[in-house]
């Protein structure tokens, strides 16, 4: 199928060169991860105008946050109708020729790059079983326009914004940032252009290398990450060491804490390492939105007894691309650690 990567011939090629071969279904293991219920928490209560309720909704926010850093969201202002519509939009996209897609590939686009696999991977273990696109929100309109899509995308977009913007804010005032300081770490330093669409496409696989990853276990270098997820599952978490399988739920939006609420937190917020398994029958589908601030921004906790040291994002950036090209790896937080 011309819109197919090809990620076989690539996987195949990793695995007569890697010495690790025989190890790769170690790291899966999929067979022992559990099928746990995220925390759900309904949005509709922060608007309700009761003052309990809403109290009540960003108690749970914040738990989850901290027991968890992951939790699925259900009335949060995007209509069932958009959500379909936006998967239309992204299966139109990716059934594009894989030519066209690559075309898309300068890393230094700022319509936005395509990534097919994982071209950095030094074994079958770091491999990643899937196609992205990553567009900076500020670009979200002309990349639809490039590639023929409709304004579903930049409406959701719109709204995605928003909601990331309010927990965000529910999530600083629990940790002390007050408004004028959210504003100066947060609001005046979060925009389009530092935010991130990401859509992913993670293909079938043939069941013969079902033991490989579609993306391999990672943070989000990010505030934080809102994802939502086709009706094909795979998204596992980890808690206490166990892999558990956030099951899709068509009403819900995913919820996580990326790297970056970790440090402002002080590790209070949990930036927990998350996967996608590969499915050998159906294929995978899921949009992305990080929160990021622009590369000069300062990431640094309120906290005097702060576990991290102070960084730019931009240098964070940079080191997370290195660690990648260098080990295959991301290595993320444990690197900034005072
Ligand atoms: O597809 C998914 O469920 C997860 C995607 C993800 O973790 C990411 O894009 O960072
Ligand atoms: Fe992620």
């Amino acid at each position: 199928m011309e819109f197919e990567p090809p990620l076989i011939e690539v996987f195949k090629n990793l695995c007569k060169t890697s010495s690790e071969n025989d190890h790769v279904a170690e790291l899966i293991n999929s067979s022992r991860s559990k099928s746990y219920e995220l925390p759900l928490v309904d949005l509709g209560r922060l608007n309700s105008g009761q003052l309990m309720q809403q109290k009540e909704c960003e108690k749970e926010i914040i738990e989850a946050s901290k027991e968890w850093g992951f939790f699925q969201v259900v009335n949060h202002g995007i209509c069932e109708e958009m959500l379909m519509e936006l998967h239309e939009e992204q299966v139109k996209l990716f059934r594009q020729p894989f030519n066209k897609k690559s075309s898309q590939n300068p890393s230094n686009s700022p319509i936005g790059s395509y990534r097919w696999g994982n071209l950095a991977a030094k074994s079958p273990a770091q491999f990643s079983w899937s196609e992205a696109f990553h567009i900076p929100v500020s670009s979200v309109s002309d990349f639809a326009g490039l590639n023929h899509l409709s304004s579903t995308v930049e409406e959701y977009t719109k709204l995605i914004s928003k909601l990331s913007q309010k927990i965000a804010e529910i999530l600083a005032d629990n940790i002390g940032i007050c408004k004028s300081s959210y504003q100066k770490l947060l609001g005046d330093k979060v925009v389009p252009s530092s935010c991130y669409l990401r859509m992913n496409r993670y293909p079938p696989i043939p069941e013969f290398h079902s033991e490989v990853c579609g993306l391999v276990a990672h943070t989000d270098t990010s505030y934080l990450t809102i994802l939502h997820q086709n009706k094909t599952g795979g998204l596992e978490m980890k808690k206490d060491g166990m892999w558990i399988s956030v099951k899709p739920n068509p009403d819900a939006l995913v919820i996580n804490i990326g790297d970056l609420f970790q440090v402002l937190s002080n590790g209070f917020y949990k930036s927990v390492t998350h996967r996608v398994l590969t499915n050998s029958k159906t294929e995978r589908f899921s949009v992305a939105y990080l929160s990021c601030p622009t590369t000069d921004t300062v990431i640094r906790s309120l906290s005097e007894h702060s576990i991290y040291r102070d960084f730019s994002f931009g240098e964070f950036k940079s080191q997370v691309q290195l660690d990648v090209k260098y080990t295959g790896n991301k290595i993320g937080l444990p690197g900034f650690l005072r």
